[in-house]
């Protein structure tokens, strides 16, 4: 498994090895075991799919705020998206500012997300699949949105965005109150 830091330290791009042979290929897309020989030990209860019809389908910026916050491990099952982070922890000295990597079926890429990141994608592909693990259980009372375009996202639209209501009526990062505090790690 290759690992790479981005701009923001804490979170890591993760490509498992694939095994290629006549049929295609097999990859272990999760290894508990191996990841915590990298430090990383984060405990996953629950495991999203979702399916997006449309290119320029965007889904964010979302968070679950303590004590229900959510560490993510995202990856493309079908078709490429563009997955975002953004650093929300107040106090932070990279917060607000947000990185994002193109993952898809071809790169077999995962960004591994924690607690304290807004989360969004937008789809570069029709009938595009995300696949991620999340650190905590879906609670609806602590789910939060920031509004996509008000981080500086340069997001790699070819038309305007197919949002859902919730997302388009989200606030921008400048009125949003994070409930993440940085702690120096
Ligand atoms: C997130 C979630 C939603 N739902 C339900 C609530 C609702 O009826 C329906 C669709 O929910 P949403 O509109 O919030 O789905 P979506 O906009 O895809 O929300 C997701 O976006 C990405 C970017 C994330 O990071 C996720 O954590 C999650 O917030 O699914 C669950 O049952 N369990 C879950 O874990």
């Amino acid at each position: 498994m290759q690992i790479e830091q981005t701009a923001l330290s804490d979170i890591l791009i993760l490509t498992p090895a694939r095994h290629g042979d006549a049929r295609g290929f097999f990859c272990e897309t999760w290894n508990r075991e191996r990841l915590a020989g990298h430090g990383i030990e984060t405990e996953f209860v629950q495991d999203n799919h979702s399916f997006s019809q449309a290119r320029n389908t965007l889904r964010g910026l979302h968070f679950q705020a303590p004590p229900d916050a959510q560490a993510k491990l995202v990856r493309c099952g079908r078709g490429a998206l563009f997955d975002v982070a953004v650093d929300i922890r107040k106090g932070s000295p990279t917060y607000g500012h947000w990185v994002g990597v193109e993952l898809s079926f071809e790169n077999g890429r995962q960004l591994l997300i924690p607690e304290g990141f807004l989360h969004g994608f937008v789809t570069l592909t029709d009938e595009t699949e995300i696949v991620y693990k999340c650190s905590d259980y879906y609670a609806p009372q602590s789910d939060g949105a920031v509004r996509w375009d008000s981080c500086g996202i340069d997001w790699p639209l070819s038309d305007a965005p197919v949002l859902s209501t919730k997302d388009s009526a989200a606030p921008p990062l400048a009125e949003f109150d994070s409930p993440f505090i940085w702690t120096r790690t």
